[in-house]
């Protein structure tokens, strides 16, 4: 069943202190399952974030819509969870307060909101941490936090912008492990932005490959590696064999920016 229907959605950024307007998305057209793991993956610039954006209702598109569930997206909502690169928790709430915020917003009472925060602190390893504030995290611990913050709103749609771009890579590994585990687990249908092409393949039941800018879909492939996955996986020749197709893919397009840049 489809839930998120991205249909002919572009956006230009007008001019500014005398520069050209910036064609950011040419019209793209994406539409998502319910329970899909969809990876989008493509050169710096090509627009990833600026259509995740759109779909998180932090940005309106220049034309097309995006419709969740039926529903045109006009603005933020929570029925979308985002995560972004950037630690985003608030430095003034413990883990667990930061986890149960959406929770407090929509009036869920206390007892309720810590046992449903204590859930997905376990569910995301941090189980001993949640009286702790952000400061005493590390870059992987505020990302657990981050993701349990917006998988404890139970949203139809998690939205996830480069979210393991900051952290070395043993801890990205095993992040990336938590995270499909968690939709093997519990089947959440997820959006996830990522210039990673392994992680794109591990996590993704489908990849999508954006063109340089101005972006646009340039190739979806289907990931018909077997689950419940492990990172084992990483080494095994299908795996390689649908590294390589889309290491050419995205030099390809690597190679479009660098030319013109
Ligand atoms: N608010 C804005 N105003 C003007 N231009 C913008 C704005 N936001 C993004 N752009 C431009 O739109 C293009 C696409 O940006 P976007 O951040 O979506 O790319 P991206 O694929 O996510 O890149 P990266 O992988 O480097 O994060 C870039 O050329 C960027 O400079």
């Amino acid at each position: 069943m489809t839930l998120l229907k991205i249909e002919q959605v572009s956006r230009t950024f007008p001019a500014r202190l005398g520069n050209a307007p910036t064609r950011a998305l040419e019209p793209t057209d994406l539409t998502i399952g319910n329970n899909d793991f969809v990876t989008i993956l493509g050169p710096s610039g090509c627009g990833k974030s600026t259509l995740l954006r759109i779909v998180a209702g932090l940005d309106r598109p220049s034309s097309g819509r995006v419709t969740l569930d039926g529903r045109e997206v006009t603005g933020p909502g929570a029925d979308r969870g985002m995560v972004f690169q950037s630690y985003t928790l608030f430095p003034w709430l413990t883990v667990r307060e930061n986890i149960a915020f959406g929770l407090r917003e929509r009036g869920v009472s206390e007892a309720e909101r810590n046992k449903i925060a204590d859930a997905f602190i376990r569910q995301v390893g941090l189980s001993g941490f949640e009286n702790h504030w952000p400061k005493q995290l590390s870059g992987g611990m505020q990302q657990r936090t981050a993701i349990a913050r917006a998988l404890a709103n139970d949203p139809k749609i998690l939205l996830l912008d480069e979210p393991f771009g900051a952290l070395d890579n043993q801890t990205r590994a095993l992040m990336q492990e938590m995270l499909l585990g968690i939709w093997e687990r519990d089947q959440k249908t997820v959006l996830f932005v990522t210039h990673d092409i392994e992680e794109a393949i591990f996590l993704g039941s489908r990849v999508i490959v954006m063109s340089a800018r101005p972006g646009r879909v340039k190739a979806e492939i289907n990931v018909d590696l077997p689950h419940p996955r492990s990172y084992k996986i990483k080494t095994t020749p299908e795996f390689v064999q649908l590294k390589e197709r889309l290491v050419e893919e995205i030099r390809t397009e690597a190679l479009k920016v660098a030319e013109h840049a």
